[in-house]
């Protein structure tokens, strides 16, 4: 069964706070979003695997850890998706990015594809997921039903907030699934927003609403 892991380190939480004001404007949003997103690639990586290798310090050789070789692929779901992948990256910069591009129907609340361009060695990486709300859970299912689709197996998603709605619907849908959150929200409104949440992500990302 894939673990839910709640990032809930102060610094994490301080930064929440800014982006769910509604004052915040689209700039600090965006530099907010992707200092949040480094912050948790941190817990995000704590699995990963080391292998130890012999260096030279100035003073001896010594045997010394580096994380083994990875293939890794950075996914984010267009828009909101994009603001967390420069900070991932700055912690993982070998990673591939691939795009995958949905939009919710406003009256079914579904998720529509329209953009979808992956790495072409998709099913011999490890995928992070990245769209920084996680509401009823149809554009993250979606999302990770298309990497599966075309080969993944090893994906975690991260998200920013979360409502329990869509924790749920991924869990029971992909249980082998890691879910990284920084907040889990009260409930969905009749929008199927999240309550408090913070909004439109796309919108506040990129100042269109
Ligand atoms: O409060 C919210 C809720 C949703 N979004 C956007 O929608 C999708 C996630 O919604 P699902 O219902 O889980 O498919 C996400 O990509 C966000 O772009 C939002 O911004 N704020
Ligand atoms: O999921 P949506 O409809 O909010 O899309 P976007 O991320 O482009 O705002
Ligand atoms: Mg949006």
């Amino acid at each position: 069964m894939g673990k839910v892991v709640v990032l809930d380190h102060p610094l994490i939480k301080h930064k929440l706070t800014f982006i769910r004001d509604k004052n915040t404007g689209a700039k600090e949003f965006r530099e907010l979003v992707k200092e949040i997103s480094m912050l948790m690639a941190y817990e995000v990586t704590r699995d990963f695997t080391l292998e130890e290798i012999e260096i030279e310090t100035p003073i001896c050789k010594t045997k010394s850890q580096i994380i083994s070789g990875k293939k890794l692929g950075l996914v984010p779901v267009l828009r909101a998706g994009l603001g967390m992948v420069d900070g991932m990256l700055n912690i993982l910069p070998a990673a591939k990015v691939g795009h995958i591009g949905l939009y919710r129907d406003p009256k079914t609340f579904k998720p529509v594809e329209y953009f979808c361009k992956l790495p072409q060695d998709i099913g011999e990486r490890d995928l992070i997921v990245l769209d920084p709300m996680l509401a009823t859970g149809g554009s993250a299912t979606a999302a990770i039903g298309f990497l599966k689709k075309r080969g993944a197996q090893n994906i975690k998603l991260v998200n920013i907030i979360a409502a329990p709605e869509g924790i749920e619907k991924v869990k029971s849908t992909y249980p082998d699934v890691d879910i990284y959150v920084a907040s889990i929200d009260e409930k969905l409104n009749e929008h199927a927003y999240i309550v408090p949440g913070l909004g439109d992500a796309g919108d506040r990302l990129f100042g269109t609403k």
